[in-house]
Formats: structure tokens, sequence, C-alpha cells
């Protein structure tokens, strides 16, 4: 039996398996066995293509990959929004490379990459799909394009995605597994969860870890255990754009709407809504604004520096200058992440929108 043969025979069993309290340890080694496998078939993928780059170097302030099926008019959009001249074609399959536009809005300087469709069986190296796979998880935002005619890819889309460990708008599970030499399993967990303990030692164990801290801070289900254990999925927030609405009757375009009532509705051909798609990948890269104020002067109010949420003072000094964070003194915050306006700082505080920052490099 060959690995893809394989998989769809665990996955087949995991389907038909109903789940109890029972069966649930059946299916939880199920489950680990179908990670495995996937992992090896990704890694395959990835050593067959020789490992070679077909990303696109990262560049501005954040990326943005344009995902979905041929002709759907990721092109179009692209250009829309661009000016970048990825070939438009009436035809499946006009990008054949990996297209990057830029795309500036708001004082940020957003990347967006335009790829080959992903088609089904990307995960297992069909097609040009592991190329996709490799820009997307280095993205910084998914954009699922869709037909409005053909909302039914985005399954499609989302589950290729999923099977190569990619996670759409999940945060990563509050779970840290450290590994001990001897001891057995122990768990500790700061709530109640719905898996008991038997259950995640018996998972563990299919990974041949048999000895164990876990401590668990959220109500985690198997799934999410594995992708803990694997340890190389990736999290990326995703939002769907779903496109030719100048061509949609209201019964196509309700129903679209019905499924996806979050979605944006455009035109990229007829220009419609586009306004909306840039703020709409904005919002979705949670940009926030730092206002840098030399040591006793006026801060820049006219240009912020555009940085993702999260960022701390330590990421801000290396993006500024490879030697800051060596140099570093401590920095004087003013704003919502002050405790009082100029508060003294070290590189690990973490920065909030519209704050001011001063920081005091050693000469
Ligand atoms: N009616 C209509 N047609 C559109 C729209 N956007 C794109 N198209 C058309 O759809 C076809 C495919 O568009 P592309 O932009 O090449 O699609 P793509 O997704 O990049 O396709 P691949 O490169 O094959 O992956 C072209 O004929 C476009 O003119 C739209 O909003 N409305």
């Amino acid at each position: 039996m060959s690995i893809n043969e394989e998989i769809i025979a665990v996955e087949e069993e995991i389907r038909k398996t109903p789940y109890n309290k029972a069966t649930s340890f059946h299916i939880g080694r199920l489950k680990a066995k179908l990670a495995r496998l996937r992992d090896e078939v990704t890694k395959k993928a990835s050593s067959k293509s020789g490992g070679e780059g077909y990303s696109v170097r990262k560049s501005g302030d954040a990326t943005v990959t344009l995902v979905g099926f041929p002709s759907v008019g990721k092109s179009t959009l692209l250009n829309k929004l661009t000016g970048a001249h990825s070939e438009v074609g009436a035809y499946e399959f006009t990008t054949l490379d990996v297209i990057p536009g830029v795309l500036e809005y708001k004082n940020a300087t957003i990347q967006i990459l335009d790829v080959p469709g992903l088609v089904k069986g990307a995960a297992s190296g069909r097609g040009r799909g592991k190329e996709v796979i490799a820009v997307v998880r280095n993205c910084d935002l998914v954009l699922f394009l869709l037909d409005v005619f053909q909302p039914q890819h985005y399954q499609v889309l989302t589950q290729e995605l999923y099977d190569a460990g990619i996670r759409l708008n999940q945060k990563h599970p509050d779970v840290v597994i450290k590994k001990q030499d001897r001891g057995g399993v122990t768990i500790s967990s700061t709530i109640e969860l719905d898996m008991p303990d038997e259950l995640i030692k018996t998972i563990l164990g299919e990974y041949k870890i048999h000895n164990a801290h876990v401590l668990i801070r959220e109500n985690i289900n198997m799934d999410q255990l594995i992708d803990v254990i694997m340890g190389n999925r990736v999290y990326v927030p995703a939002v769907v754009v779903a496109n030719k609405v100048d061509m949609a009757d209201e019964y196509t375009l309700g129903k679209c709407r019905e499924e996806f009532p979050d979605a944006t509705y455009i035109s990229a051909d007829k220009e419609k809504n586009l306004a909306e798609v840039r703020d709409v990948i904005y919002d979705a890269l949670d940009f926030i604004r730092i206002y840098l104020k030399p040591q006793g002067g006026p801060a820049d109010m006219e240009e912020p520096l555009i940085v993702r949420k999260g960022i701390t003072v330590g990421d801000i000094c290396d993006r500024l200058h490879r030697d800051f964070r060596r140099k570093f003194r401590y920095a004087l915050v003013w704003g919502t992440s002050a405790k009082h306006p100029g508060q003294r700082a070290g590189l690990d505080h973490v920065m909030h929108d519209k704050d001011l920052l001063t920081l005091i490099i050693a000469k």
C-alpha cells in the first residue's frame, strides 16, 4: 500500500467509527497515525522539489497570499489592487509563477502574491500545489478568492491547507509539553478538559512520548493536541472574498451570502467593492502605528512605523538597525501600553497602537 492509499484508508476508518468514550482511544490513535502519514507525504513532496526556493522574498510590512481555484480572478484582482502585471487569461492556469504586487495603503506596504491555483491534492504534492503551500506557510494572511458561482471550492481549499499543516483563523493551542527522562506523563490543566487524561496519554504514546510534563490551559480536542505534538503547524489568519458578482443573479448571490455572510462581495473586473477589500486586508493584518520620538524632541506624527500587533520594543530595535538590540539601554513609552506617560520599558515590552516610543541606545 502506498502512503496515499494508507492515508485514504485511515481517513475512511475515522469517518466510519462512531465517536464515543469507548472508541475515542482508537480514534485518537488513528488521528495520530494520519498526522504522521500526512507529514511524511509533505516532507517527501518538498524534498522532491529539491528544496529550492519557490518562495518570493518577503518585502514590505506584511505578505498576503491570494488562494483560489484557477480562473476565479486572482490575477485580475491583484492587478486592480496593486497595478502588478499578472497575465490575465480566459483559460485556466494563466498564473504559472508567483507574481508579487505591492499595495500601499494607510502608510502600510503590503505585498500581495498571486500563486498558481491550488488544486485538490496539493498537500500530497500533486500539481504545483506544494509550492503554493510553501508560500502560504510563510505569509501573514490568506485571502481566499471564490467564484460566487462556485462557493463549494472553499471546502476543498481549506481542507487542502489543513492537510498541509496550515491552521486558519486559529490560535496556537495553549498547551506546553516538556519532555522528561523519566517519571511518566503528568498532566496539569487550569480548566476542566473534555479529553480524559488517559486519552491524552494514549495519543502522546503514539508519538513515543512516555515521560513528560503537560500543561494545558484551554479545552483542546484531539486534533489540537496532535498539532502541538507535531510542532510544525503554522497559524495564519484568513479572509474570504467572493468575485464575479457582476455576473451573478439574486439567487446565486443569496445562496453564497447565506454560506459566507462575512465574505466581501466584489467584481475585480468591474472594480466593484475593491476599496472594501483593501480595508478587509488592512484590518485582518492587525497593523498598529508606533510614533518614534527622539529623546527630548517631539514625536514624528506624520510617518508612524507600521508594525503588527504584538510587536515588542526588541522587535522594533531589530527593524530599525541591526545593532540596536545589542546596544539597547532602555525605552520610554507613552500611550495605552504604558503604566504612566514616559514609562521606562525593556526589550520585552509589548507595544500598542498609537504608542509613542523613545529608544535609548548606547553610543
Ligand atoms: N465577469 C467577471 N469576470 C471576471 C472577473 N474577474 C475576473 N474575471 C475573468 O475571469 C477570467 C480569469 O481571470 P484571472 O484573473 O486570469 O483568474 P486567475 O484566478 O488568476 O486564474 P489562474 O491564473 O488560471 O489561476 C478572465 O477572463 C477574467 O477577465 C469579474 O469580477 N467579473
